[in-house]
């Protein structure tokens, strides 16, 4: 069941909440991991750039630039880590550099989330790998600079950390807090996968920078932070496959999907939104477009373990496993109430027709709240005496239509 088994990881709360439950999970349980993993010590320190190349390397089919640029700035922080940052931070450059890049990386990441989604292989990934060349070279420039001077003052004033909470200076424990809320937030507000990847490697970043006196922390907080830009790239593209952009519930691929593993006994019902074209013509194509996504909403309501789906257009189809027609009926029947007696208020577009009557009669009329109602007609049809799925959505159609002819807002069998 692609459709259902996946719709978790696609959930705001999930995204934000899973990287915070394994990062919580991680620090508690590093100790004991490492101990049970000692004789592999040594694949956990390729284990990020193996990972992470995953991530770069299928990024690209599903078009996630940020998420490829983010895991490569993982790889780049990782390997910085690995070869230049494994002597005591009591080490004047050796310190330079640990700050240097707590700081660039999560000023990196914050601006990847600034920037809009782009493909890696474009101009803009182009001009990325550019200025992150940059930045190497300038950190190199300033590394050699100041590795022979005294920087205490520097360390006793903005840099100071509190040593025995974590070598982090608390200017940069700000710095990750603020960006980490700001990436946060994105996640609960827009929902999108790079939010999680940026947020995800900012909480790791951080914490490694935090613990970085713990023996393996880069590799394992970077491997788990991998672990699960991996999984949102596996998110991402069974959304992309299985998903309905407009009204985010499964779409006909998930159905046929659907189809091909039912049992003998279920149900399928047709739904059409009623004069939608009408609709459409005298409201605009974006209203109409609110309309499907509240039919959507409405649909996803209905109880009797219905599945719901967009078949296209302004046509929906809900599935009942294991279920009868007479079973059913009233669950859509309510549905079909429900959807009759909701008054949506209409958002204010500037694609609403101008040169239609109706339109502009209603404009005048406007109040600050306009409101429309629409209907729905549905057909249901069962898998008796046919079993076949194309046979039971046909005679669910024929259903449909039955419904339109006897007036609409109806349901039949
Ligand atoms: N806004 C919007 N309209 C769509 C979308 N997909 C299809 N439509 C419109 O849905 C309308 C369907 O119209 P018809 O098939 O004539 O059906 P109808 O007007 O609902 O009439 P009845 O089904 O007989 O009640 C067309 O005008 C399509 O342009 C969409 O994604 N968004």
């Amino acid at each position: 069941m692609p459709s259902i088994s996946f719709a978790i990881f696609r959930s705001a709360g999930v995204r934000f909440g899973l990287p915070l439950i394994l990062a919580v999970l991680m620090i508690f349980s590093l100790e004991s991991v490492l101990v049970s993993f000692s004789p592999y010590r040594g694949l956990l320190l390729v284990l990020p750039y193996v990972l992470l190349s995953l991530v770069i390397l299928l990024s690209q089919p599903f078009n996630q630039g940020k998420t490829a640029l983010t895991a490569l700035l993982m790889m780049v922080a990782f390997y910085i880590i690995q070869n230049y940052l494994q002597s005591p931070l009591s080490d004047n450059q050796t310190r330079i550099i640990y700050v240097l890049l707590a700081t660039l990386l999560p000023l990196n990441l914050l601006q990847l989330h600034l920037l809009p989604e782009r493909r890696l292989f474009s101009r803009f990934g182009t001009g990325y790998l550019i200025f992150l060349v940059c930045q190497l070279a300038w950190g190199a420039l300033v590394v050699n600079h100041f590795a022979g001077q005294d920087l205490s003052g520097l360390w006793d004033s903005y840099l100071y950390a509190l040593p025995d909470i974590s070598p982090l200076p608390v200017l940069l424990i700000l710095l990750y807090l603020s960006v980490g809320l700001a990436c946060g937030s994105a996640i609960l507000k827009r929902n999108h996968g790079y939010d999680q990847a940026i947020f995800t490697s900012l909480l790791f970043a951080g914490i490694t920078f935090s613990a970085f006196d713990q023996d393996f922390i880069s590799s394992t907080a970077f491997s788990v932070a991998a672990v699960l830009l991996l999984l949102n790239l596996i998110t991402c593209s069974h959304e992309l496959a299985y998903v309905d952009q407009l009204t985010g519930i499964p779409g006909r691929r998930a159905l046929e999907t659907e189809l091909k593993h039912l049992g003998r006994t279920y149900t399928l019902a047709m739904l059409d939104v009623d004069h939608f074209k009408k609709f459409n013509d005298t409201h605009g194509h974006k209203t109409g477009d609110d309309v499907l996504r509240l039919v959507a909403q409405f649909m996803q309501r209905v109880r009797g373990g219905a599945e719901v789906f967009r078949y296209g257009g302004e046509e929906f189809t809900v599935l009942f496993k294991g279920k009868e027609s007479n079973e059913c009926i009233d669950h859509l029947d309510q549905l079909r109430q429900d959807i009759a007696n909701y008054e949506m208020v209409i958002r204010q577009y500037d694609d609403r027709p101008s040169n239609n009557q109706k339109g502009v009669k209603m404009r005048k009329k406007q109040s600050k709240q306009e409101t429309v109602t629409v209907t729905v007609s549905i057909g249901l049809a069962d898998s008796f005496p046919d079993h076949n799925p194309a046979a039971v959505l046909k005679a669910a159609d024929e259903a449909l239509y039955k419904a339109k002819k006897s007036g609409r807002n109806k349901v039949s069998q």
